[in-house]
Order: C-alpha cells, then structure tokens, then sequence
C-alpha cells in the first residue's frame, strides 16, 4: 500500500497548501485524484513520490514510513514509486538521447549496459517507440514522442506504484489512449498501484477503479469508478 496520512505540506511557512490529508493506493488500484485548480494535487502528488517532504504527516511505502525525502529518501524506497509528470520537456535532460533517458535508472540501479540496452528496447516497444526515434534528442522529437520516453523511464525499475500527475494533458486522444493501455498494462502484468491525476473526468472515469476528490470546490457524483464525496480544508482525504 501506498500511504498518505495527516499530510500537511506547503511551500511557504503558516500557509499549508495540503492541511490534513489522506491517501491510499493498494496495490494494483488505479486511484483518480481530482479537484479544482490550485487545491494541491500536484503536491500531493510530489509527496507521495517521496520528491516533497510534509511539514506533518505520514508516508509509508508497502509498510515502511518515509522519513527522508528528495535525493536523501533511500534508493530502495525512491524506485518503489515512479512518477511520470505533465510536461516532458521539464523532466528530462535535453543533452540526453531518448536511449539515454530512459537508461538512467537502470544504469543508476546497477545494470550493466547490454542488459539496460535490452530492457529499454522492450520498453520501447510497450510505449512505441522505434529505434530511430530513441536516437534522437528531446528537441527532435513531439512532446507525445517524449511523453512516451518518460513513461518508459517511469515503468523500467518496474515501480510497485506509479504516480501520474496530468500525464496526458498535453497529448492528442490516440497518444493518451496509447499511454493509458500500456500504463493499464503494467497494472495487470505486476499488480502496481496507480495515482492517476486529471482534470479530465471523462479520462478517470475510463481508467480509475475509484476517483478522490481534493478541496473543498469539487462537485460531488462526478468522475469515475466509485465516487467518494467532496472533501473540505480540514478534513480532506483522498
Ligand atoms: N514550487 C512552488 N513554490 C511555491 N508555491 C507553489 C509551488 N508549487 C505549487 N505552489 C502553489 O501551491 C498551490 C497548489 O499547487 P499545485 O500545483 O499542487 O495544485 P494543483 O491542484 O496540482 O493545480 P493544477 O490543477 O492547476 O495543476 C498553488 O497555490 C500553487 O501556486
């Protein structure tokens, strides 16, 4: 189980954006977050990838409470939870080949290079992604093209939970529907559990077993799977 509990976070001091919430994904879950502009969804979703740390609170990862965040949360920890973020070109490093991308974290975990080489052409395969186009560089390529290298990058540790914060926001509907199916893919194929964040409810009504609402602005009874009714300042959970 991924687990978020009293989460208060925020960026300046006395102005909480997050002010007691809580989350849970279980494995192989794919959880909607919903909510309107601004209600934290993309911090929330920063904690529980262990790439923001609450000023209050608790995270654990399959039973194990988070005590460091960033770069200093253990290894073992930070590859549990994959994260794949809206816009490609501020998640990537533009110097990198799409090979090389989505490479890092295996040759990070240790992989020597033939067996990175050969993991990341079947996940260049899933997200579908030719050889020619891993060979090019983030500026030669579509955001789509991009977007599919950083959901590759996200699955290669095989990450128990996945975290996917406005994915397809910025893609045509094929492209989403294609990340959507490989994202779905790898649900059924490792028993991974999904944060899926959106604003389009028609979206998480397809691919979410139960949509979250976060803020008090949210209208009940929309999104999909089992709804959950709309949370306030206070008492949120998710
Ligand atoms: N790095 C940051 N520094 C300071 N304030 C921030 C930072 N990131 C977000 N905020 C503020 O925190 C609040 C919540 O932002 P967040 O991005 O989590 O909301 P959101 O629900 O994901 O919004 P959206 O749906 O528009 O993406 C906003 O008021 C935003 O301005």
């Amino acid at each position: 189980m991924l687990s978020a509990t009293g989460i208060v976070a925020g960026y300046r001091r006395g102005r909480p954006v997050l002010d007691g919430v809580d989350l849970g994904v279980a494995p192989g879950e794919v959880v909607g977050l919903a909510g309107p502009s601004g209600c934290g969804k993309s911090t929330l979703a920063r904690v529980v990838s262990l790439l923001h740390r609450p000023w209050a609170g608790r995270v654990s990862v399959d039973g194990t409470v988070v005590t460091r965040f960033r770069h200093a949360a253990p290894a073992s920890l930070r590859t549990r939870v994959g994260v794949v973020f809206q816009q490609p070109r501020l998640s990537v490093d533009p110097r990198f080949t799409l090979r090389a991308v989505v490479a890092e974290p295996l040759l990070a975990a240790g992989a020597d290079r033939a067996t990175a080489a050969e993991t990341v052409a079947e996940l260049a395969d899933r997200v579908g992604l030719t050889g020619e186009l891993l060979s090019r560089r983030p500026h030669e390529v579509s955001d789509g093209q991009l977007q599919r290298a950083c959901l590759a990058r996200a699955l290669a540790p095989r990450p128990g939970y996945l975290v996917c914060d406005e994915m397809t926001a910025m893609l045509d509907a094929s492209t989403t529907a294609a990340l959507v199916r490989v994202v779905l893919d790898h649900v059924r194929d490792t028993g991974a559990g999904v944060l899926a964040i959106s604003h389009d409810e028609s979206l998480l009504a397809v691919w979410a077993d139960r949509v979250s609402r976060l803020g008090g602005a949210g209208r009940p009874g929309a999104g999909g799977g089992q709804q959950e009714p709309p949370m306030t300042r206070g008492t949120q959970s998710a």
